[in-house]
């Protein structure tokens, strides 16, 4: 069984914990608890594939995490569309993973960014169009939903479970681009030891 991690990122009030708990339960709850940190684990059938899934909720006051973000998988990056100061703290945020990623990250965050426009049934108070979160998106190689955990069961769970495949679809590439344990031992007896770093 393969091991997916993902984090949920996002300002205060964007709605990760409705996403999250809508997910797993398939219930909206409009109050959380958001003063700490959680991590939810649940077991996926994902084209056949038993999947174990974590998500990390580090709750919106801890963003020093690098121990987290090192083992993650997946990214996803909460905003809610009536309020623009949430986008402003995502597209930030997207830009410190980028960032960090060329650091730390055990994966290339470019197929695990995922950008989530969050209350979509507030649409009448809509501060963020959708074509320039689209946008946003596109510039920053991010995958793009919008939708409502208030009111989208079915749309929250079809979301996770593509973020899910997308991501391992794309370890498998990984995998298979990534030299097998005997042939990089190959790869290093014919070109590697005798290498010195001066
Ligand atoms: N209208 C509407 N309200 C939502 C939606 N999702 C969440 N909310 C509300 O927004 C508020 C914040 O939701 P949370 O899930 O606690 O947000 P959070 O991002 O986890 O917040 P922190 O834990 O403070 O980081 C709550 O009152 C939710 O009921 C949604 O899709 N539509």
């Amino acid at each position: 069984m393969s091991d997916i991690k993902l984090i949920v990122l996002g300002s205060p009030g964007a709605g990760k914990s409705a996403l999250i708990v809508r997910f797993l339960t398939g219930r909206y709850i409009s109050e959380y608890a958001s003063n700490s940190e959680c991590v939810y684990t649940k077991q996926m059938n994902v084209d056949g594939r038993l999947t174990g899934l974590e998500i990390y909720d580090p709750c919106s006051q801890k963003l020093s995490m690098s121990k987290e973000l090192s083992r993650a998988d997946g990214f996803l990056i909460v905003y809610d569309i009536s309020r623009r100061s949430s986008f402003v703290f995502a597209k930030t945020i997207i830009c410190s993973l980028r960032e960090a990623n060329v650091r730390m990250c055990r994966r290339d965050t470019e197929a695990g960014l995922f950008l989530i426009g969050n209350k979509q049934d507030l649409c009448h108070m809509r501060e963020v169009p959708q074509e320039e979160a689209q946008k946003v998106a596109l510039e920053h190689r991010c995958h793009y939903y919008e939708l409502s955990a208030a009111e989208q069961c079915q749309e929250v769970n079809d979301m996770f479970t593509t973020i899910v495949r997308n991501i391992i679809l794309q370890n498998k590439i990984k995998d298979k681009r990534r030299p097998s344990g005997s042939m990089a031992k190959l790869i290093s007896n014919v070109f590697g030891k005798r290498r010195k770093s001066v």
